[in-house]
């Protein structure tokens, strides 16, 4: 059987980095940067306050209480507030811009909040309550590197400098077939004998998730003719932004009806056994479509079988293709609740949940590759070597944690 890490290589080969192209801000969470982001101008962009209250010259408050003439009203947005002359206040507000001969804003609260004349009771000290152009930000300033994954606080600074759009990393393009002539959509009713397709939800979800950009096309039955056609179809009407990788499931096993399989073996796909369960079963290669060649990457059709091997296959590509810092699931070591036992020779993917604070990690269901319910309640996958076939209570596994 093939070693787990060498299937991995294989599959790492397919994914080259994708381009650069500009997105919104709407769009650019979860993606990373594609080049160096430069402030044309200091954050903040000019001095303003940062209390609700009088913008003052402080040596005016050497002697407090004092009143103060009010000369002007300087609410936030305001572009043409005047200069404050000496011996006289501006009531301003948070943000507003400083105006020129003031250096400290005091807080209405120290005030009697007058609007023609305020009476103050303590003094401030020069750049008291006030930001000063360029504290956080200096112009020309490179406030990101290329490089950079984009979340919430990145893309709020990015909009503060004046970004409308950035220079990202293209989303790869994964399109999902799912084959099987049991499977019913979602939604439908089902005879014996049937059950609803649940890998191609599955593993488009998995593709958005990594941050690609995954299609379900509506799955085929076991025939090749109509799985090539399906497949064929789908990439000519994406020739204008074409697609980056194919990611089927099942028919890949030994039986029968192997669609495929039947399809790629031969034909720039190779099938292998890979040492690890669940996920015994992959393929991997190119495929010739009427756009040229495109990735593929064939997952077994269990859905315990399929999720992992996209875990261990294929998410860290996909990132890693799109320039994401952190290809990988943060990985911990944890001691296993339970004692389990493990097939020789395969590397064993449990599902598990981790408990943080004790360091411990408890299965969840058996090892089933059929077993949905319990994937869908764990929180981390955990690692039992191939040449290990049983592992006692108390030992260190390692953990992939799955919302890292
Ligand atoms: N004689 C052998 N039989 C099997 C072997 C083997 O080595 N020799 N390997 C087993 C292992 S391990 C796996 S994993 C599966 C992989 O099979 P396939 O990838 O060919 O998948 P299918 O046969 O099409 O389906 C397997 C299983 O999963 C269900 N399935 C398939 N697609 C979906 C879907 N989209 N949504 C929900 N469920 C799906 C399908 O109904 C089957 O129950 O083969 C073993 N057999
Ligand atoms: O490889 Mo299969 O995934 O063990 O069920």
């Amino acid at each position: 059987m093939r070693p787990v890490a060498e299937h991995a290589a294989a599959v790492a080969a397919l994914l080259g980095p994708t381009a650069a192209e500009t997105a919104t801000l709407a769009d650019a969470r979860g993606r990373v940067l594609a080049e160096d982001l430069v402030a044309p101008h200091p954050l903040p962009p000019f001095a303003n306050s940062a209390m609700d209250g009088y913008a003052v010259r402080s040596a005016d408050l050497a002697a407090t209480p004092v009143a103060l003439p009010v000369a002007a009203d300087v609410p936030a947005g305001r572009t043409d507030g005047p200069p404050l002359a000496p011996g006289t206040a501006h009531r301003i507000m948070t943000g507003a811009a400083l105006p020129e001969g003031a250096d400290a804003v005091v807080q209405v609260e120290w005030t009697d909040g007058g609007t023609e004349q305020v009476r103050v009771e303590q003094a401030v000290d020069a750049g008291q309550n006030v930001r000063g152009a360029g504290e956080d930000v200096t112009a020309g300033q490179v406030v990101l590197t290329a490089g950079t994954l984009l979340g919430p606080a990145q893309i709020g600074l990015a909009a503060a400098i004046g970004a409308g759009t950035l220079r990202v990393r293209r989303r790869p393009r994964v399109l999902v077939l799912s084959t099987g002539s049991e499977l019913v959509a979602p939604g439908e009713p089902l005879r014996h004998g049937q059950i609803h397709e649940s890998n191609g939800p599955m593993l488009a979800a998995a593709v958005d998730e990594a941050g690609g950009r995954g299609e379900l096309l509506r799955f085929v039955p076991d025939d090749v003719e109509q799985f090539t056609r399906t497949l064929d179809d789908a990439l000519a009407a994406r020739a204008d932004d074409p697609v980056d990788l194919v990611l089927t499931s099942g028919g890949v096993s030994a039986g029968a009806y192997e669609v495929v399989k039947d399809a790629f073996t031969g034909r720039g796909v190779t099938f292998s056994k890979v040492a690890m369960q669940p996920g015994m079963p992959q393929g991997a290669g190119h495929h010739r479509g009427p756009t040229g060649e495109v990735a593929v990457v064939t997952l077994p059709g269990n859905p315990v079988s399929s999720l992992v091997s996209f875990e261990v296959f294929v998410r860290p590509v996909l990132r890693a293709a799109f320039g994401h810092p952190q290809p990988e699931r943060p990985r911990v070591r944890a001691r296993l609740a339970e004692a389990l036992s493990s097939p020789a020779g395969r590397q064993q993917f449990r599902r598990g949940r981790i408990d943080a604070v004790a360091g411990t990690v408890a299965p969840v269901g058996a090892a089933g590759s059929h077993l949905l319910a319990a994937l869908a309640h764990a929180d981390c996958l955990f690692v039992v070597d191939a040449q290990v076939t049983r592992v006692e209570a108390g030992e260190s596994v390692e953990v992939w944690l799955l919302d890292g």
